[in-house]
């Protein structure tokens, strides 16, 4: 019989699942420190106490924090949720020894966890400058409940559920009733889909499945058709998988009138529906007052006890104890009895529909119906702890959305991860289902993406969204950004390069998290509220790197992992794909139900910044990023990072100490003329080819578009070389056509030259032109002083007609003042290395000292020390000149050195980098002058566009001066590099 191999298969699976849980578990608090365990997100380390307080109906609720005073202003990325049991610990670790008890998460922030502790063993106070430690427990009742269902669903014999069962196992169709009724609607918006959906559940007789993509009111259906079975009479049972799907159920029907009765902890309830929760009806009731004084009895016995010394008289106490229990449970037995037959819905979580809760206090008769929401999230085995009370069944949810996490791959390929949804799609195909084909989300450029993609194309957008967009918003300014609903912003060649971890399976990428910071940015300065905005990254790491980065200003802007916004939406998505490589791996990025989660959150506006050479190695990756490039607009990472130049560093050199783990990440760095240490030439065809490839077979693919590649650089190479020859050409205009990998190179060729180049118009329409430099010099390469020359020159030059002299005046004298600033380090770097004369090793270990062999543009600026000075200088440093300057490393810099302009050291390839030797910041605010000097942020990478629209003018005053401010962070004294 198809019940009992169902069971036997799937009790196997869950024992898989349960043992691949326990051994992580176990692994972990063996071999991993506390920190690997917070990396892991299950374990956070050193927060502090808030606030504590007396809540949810007597239990004390604590809310932890990190440690504001050192600056933490954020947790570490975690995987805390809402209802998870947790273990707090004093600061020396997580062992049971260290255990001062456990509670239930209720709330977790970006800045805060709170905890409800049920009963805290007396005298257990919080410490306010006290650390605690947090650790996610592992918690088998879950498992027991499904365990128990599946083996209850086995012997099932006569209950409600048997006709259900077989139709669920196909041992019998599913039937209808011969004359549905014409349904008198509550709700008289719903669209046809919803009516039809709504009026197909009513006439089934045991199963229905109601199919709702992203935004197409799936909630609105499933509330109207509970609604229709409470006017029947019927009384229904509603579950989903998540607390929160629940809470927003409770919340929807309890606006509408229903009796509503939320089963669980309150702890894990919302806030504004534990009104609805059994524990606060229960305390409401006539009951309350006698289990009040009951309790209160308990407590005075267990004070007399603790006062005998007498072990006979202890015993006489421990009898009333018991004798008093009993009775509370009687009483309390009634009560829940009577709120729960009184009510016409009952919601809970699937697993805390089971039959050891409250509900063992119904008849095995009392639910007709069985509603479960989100059933495409759930485990099979967590739906049968419902669906075992009731005659007919309703499953919602969208199959083409994030499936339950599961931890043993074997388990989830033999079919642990497969929900009962799909599985009766696949057994009955759509003559069980109704699918919702109105979305009430997305502008309909978002939505036709996944329409194609996910949902045969079914999908239309309602006139109320199809073409909503930021700038609609109120206080949002027209700006480029604001207008589209897609942007494409492509890192391809920009050698924005993806790190890792060792030992983990989370990826960064330092370089995205640069350009969505810019993005938001230009979002929120043309007045997108940062509450608005959701940042989206698929990997663990790189969801802390944003944090890190995005949060200590935006504290609104939320920043989650995809799985962490399932269920929700955003009017902007900002999604960072995170790889980027030779090999083009996209791993873990491949699962189709996480990509079409990630780009259904947005409502008006979705930013994928991405390298597009890797991710369009997979092929629903490429639909996406074709999509965006067909409908939306496309700009490189060179428009957003002007200095970043392309991979002209990496050998494929790896670090012999494994240090260069995150080495690789960008060059950002200097302006496009460089010194005579560093070789840019040829960096277009350069940056695929660098180094040999050992990984011969897997890159046949690459290899060929490394070809591709050269021939295309050659290719525009030529038509820029010719247009430099003929000097009747004013100006070389690509066409439109150009897609951002082939403007990349007309970027790079045009630095190589010394041409200028400047992006014009907008999306499909953009296009890029050269042009000669305003001195008319012939295109060679300007030698540095020259060009520095005329970067200093060129501020005052620059003077965008819109922004008053003041602020360019205020620019200067920040540039001036920063100067200083420098030179007085010099200074006092040079009295050191007097006062030291074999400063070499000095010198190399503290990384420090080093003066410049050549003057950074800014020096002239400030004209500054003396020269004498400088030599004695420059040959106690010539010394040291033989290794690596960063700490600890001593590779030779002799033959493939490179220079860091900020610092003016000598590095070796996996640490010349700004960013991983410590100049990070200075790169970034030479990069911000320069955009600051340019005036527009974006305006492509040669000039900017002198014919700014009056309009603008506000807006990019506003730009300027959160520059400025930016600037002045900067200046602050900051930590020197380690
Ligand atoms: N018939 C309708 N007319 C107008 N607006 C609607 C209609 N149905 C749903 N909506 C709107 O669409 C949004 C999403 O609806 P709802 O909350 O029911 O869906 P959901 O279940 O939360 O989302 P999803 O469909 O993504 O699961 C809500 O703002 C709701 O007001
Ligand atoms: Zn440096
Ligand atoms: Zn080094």
């Amino acid at each position: 019989m198809a019940v009992e191999k169902f069971v036997s298969k799937t009790l196997e699976l869950l024992q898989e699942e349960r043992e691949a849980e326990i051994q992580e578990t176990r692994i972990w608090q063996e071999n991993i420190s506390l920190k690997e365990l917070q990396n892991k997100g299950i374990c956070l380390l050193k927060l502090q106490v808030g606030s504590q307080s007396t809540g949810l109906y007597g239990r004390t609720v604590v809310v932890l924090e990190p440690r504001k005073h050192l600056g933490f202003s954020s947790l570490p990325s975690n995987s805390f949720g809402p209802g998870d049991i947790v273990g707090l610990y004093d600061s020396s670790g997580c062992s049971a020894a260290s255990q001062i008890c456990t509670g239930i998460v209720t709330r977790v922030g970006q800045a805060s966890v709170s905890v409800a502790f049920d009963d805290l063993k007396d005298g257990v106070g919080f410490d306010r400058d006290g650390f605690y430690n947090l650790l996610k427990l592992a918690n088998d009742v879950t498992y027991k409940r499904m365990k128990h269902a599946l083996n209850a669903l086995n012997g099932y014999s006569n209950g409600p559920a048997g006709n259900l069962i077989n139709v669920l196992f196909g041992d019998t169709q599913p039937s209808s009733h011969s004359q549905p009724n014409e349904v008198e609607f509550f709700n008289s918006d719903l669209d046809e889909s919803q009516k039809e959906a709504v009026s197909f559940a009513l006439s089934q007789r045991e199963l229905a499945v109601i199919h709702g993509p992203p935004g197409t009111g799936k909630t609105t259906t499933v509330v109207e058709i509970i609604l229709q079975a409470l006017k029947q009479g019927q009384k229904v049972l509603c579950c989903a998988p998540s607390n929160v799907a629940v809470d927003n159920l409770v919340e929807r029907l309890a606006c509408c009138k229903a009796k509503v009765l939320r089963l669980g902890h309150p702890a894990r309830l919302l806030e504004s529906i534990q009104k609805h929760s059994l524990d606060a009806v229960l305390a409401q009731s006539d009951n309350a007052n006698i289990i009040a004084d009951i309790r209160k009895d308990i407590d005075k016995e267990f004070m007399g006890m603790r006062k005998m010394p007498d072990k006979g008289e202890r015993v006489n106490f421990k009898r009333e104890i018991g004798e008093l229990r009993k009775e509370l449970k009687n009483r309390e037995a009634t009560a829940i009895a009577q709120i729960l037959k009184s009510a016409d819905v009952v919601l809970s979580t699937n697993t805390g529909a089971c039959g050891d809760g409250p509900l063992k206090f119904l008849p095995a008769e009392h639910f007709d119906w069985v509603v479960i929401d989100e059933c495409a999230q759930a485990l099979e085995s967590s739906c049968w702890i419902a669906l075992l009370r009731a005659r007919k069944c309703i499953l919602a949810g969208d199959y083409k959305q994030l499936p339950p996490t599961i931890k043993s791959q074997t388990a989830a390929s033999k079919g642990l991860s497969l929900s009962l949804m799909e599985r009766l799609i696949q057994m009955y195909e759509d003559s069980v289902v109704r699918m919702l084909t109105v979305q009430y989300r997305m502008n309909s450029a978002i939505m036709e993406w996944a329409s194609k993609e996910m949902y045969g194309g079914r999908l239309t957008a309602h006139s109320s969204v199809e073409s909503h967009l930021l700038k609609d918003l109120p206080g949002v300014a027209r700006v480029e950004e604001t207008c589209t609903p897609l942007l494409l912003i492509d890192t391809a060649g920009c050698g924005l390069t993806e790190m890792e971890v060792v030992e983990e399976q989370s990826k960064g990428n330092q370089g995205e998290v640069d350009i969505v910071e810019l993005h938001i940015k230009a979002l929120t300065e043309a007045g997108v509220k940062a509450k608005d905005i959701a940042v989206i990254a698929p990997y663990n790491l790189q969801v802390d790197l944003l944090r890190q980065k995005l949060s200590p200003r935006h504290p609104e802007l939320e920043i989650k992992s995809v799985d962490g916004f399932q269920g929700r939406e955003k009017e902007a998505v900002v999604l960072s794909l995170v790889r980027s490589n030779r090999k083009g791996e996209v791993g873990f990025l491949a699962e189709d139900r996480r990509i079409n989660v990630a780009v259904t959150r947005a409502r008006r506006h979705i930013a994928v910044v991405c390298d597009t050479q890797t991710v369009q190695n997979h092929a629903f990756l490429k639909s996406l990023v074709g999509h965006m490039t067909e409908f939306g607009e496309v700009r490189t990472a060179f428009e957003y990072l002007q200095d970043v130049v392309p991979q002209n560093y990496s050998r494929g050199q790896k670090d012999a100490k494994g240090t260069s783990a995150v080495a690789k990440q960008k060059v950002k760095d200097q302006p496009a003329s460089k010194g005579k240490q560093k070789k840019p030439t040829g960096v277009g065809p350069v940056e695929n080819t660098a180094g040999p490839q050992s990984h011969t077979k897997s890159c046949a693919a690459s290899a060929l578009r490394e070809q591709q590649n050269i021939s295309r650089y050659a290719e525009i190479r030529e038509q820029v070389e010719n247009f430099v020859k003929d000097l009747s050409q004013k100006d070389l205009q690509f066409p439109p056509s150009f897609n951002s990998h082939d403007r990349l190179l007309v970027h790079q060729i045009s630095e190589e030259l010394g041409l200028v180049h400047e992006s014009r118009g907008e999306g499909s329409g953009r296009s890029i032109t050269v042009s000669r430099p305003e001195t008319a010099k012939p295109a060679e390469e300007p030698t540095q002083e020259e060009s520095q020359k005329e970067e200093t020159a060129s501020i005052p030059q620059s003077e965008p007609p819109c922004q008053p002299s003041l602020d360019l005046k205020s620019l200067h004298l920040e540039l001036m003042k920063r100067e200083q600033q420098r030179r007085e380090e010099t200074s006092q770097q040079k009295k050191e290395q007097k006062n030291v004369p074999s400063a070499q090793s000095q010198l190399t270990k503290k990384g420090k000292g080093k003066n410049k062999t050549k003057a950074g543009a800014c020096d002239i600026a400030a004209a500054a020390a003396p020269e004498d000075d400088f030599d004695a200088l420059i040959s106690a440093v010539m010394k040291a000149d033989g290794v690596c300057s960063f700490v600890k490393c001593k590779a030779s810099v002799l033959t493939l050195g490179q220079l860091c302009t900020f610092c003016n050291r000598q590095y070796c390839l996996s640490h010349h980098i700004p960013e991983v030797h410590g100049c990070g910041d200075k790169a970034k605010s030479h990069a911000r002058m320069r955009i600051s000097k340019e005036g527009v942020l974006y305006a492509g990478s040669g000039k900017k566009d002198k014919s700014v629209d009056p309009n603008k003018k506000a807006y990019l005053q506003r730009k300027l001066d959160s520059k400025l401010k930016d600037m002045a962070t900067q200046r602050k004294p900051k930590n020197k590099d380690s």
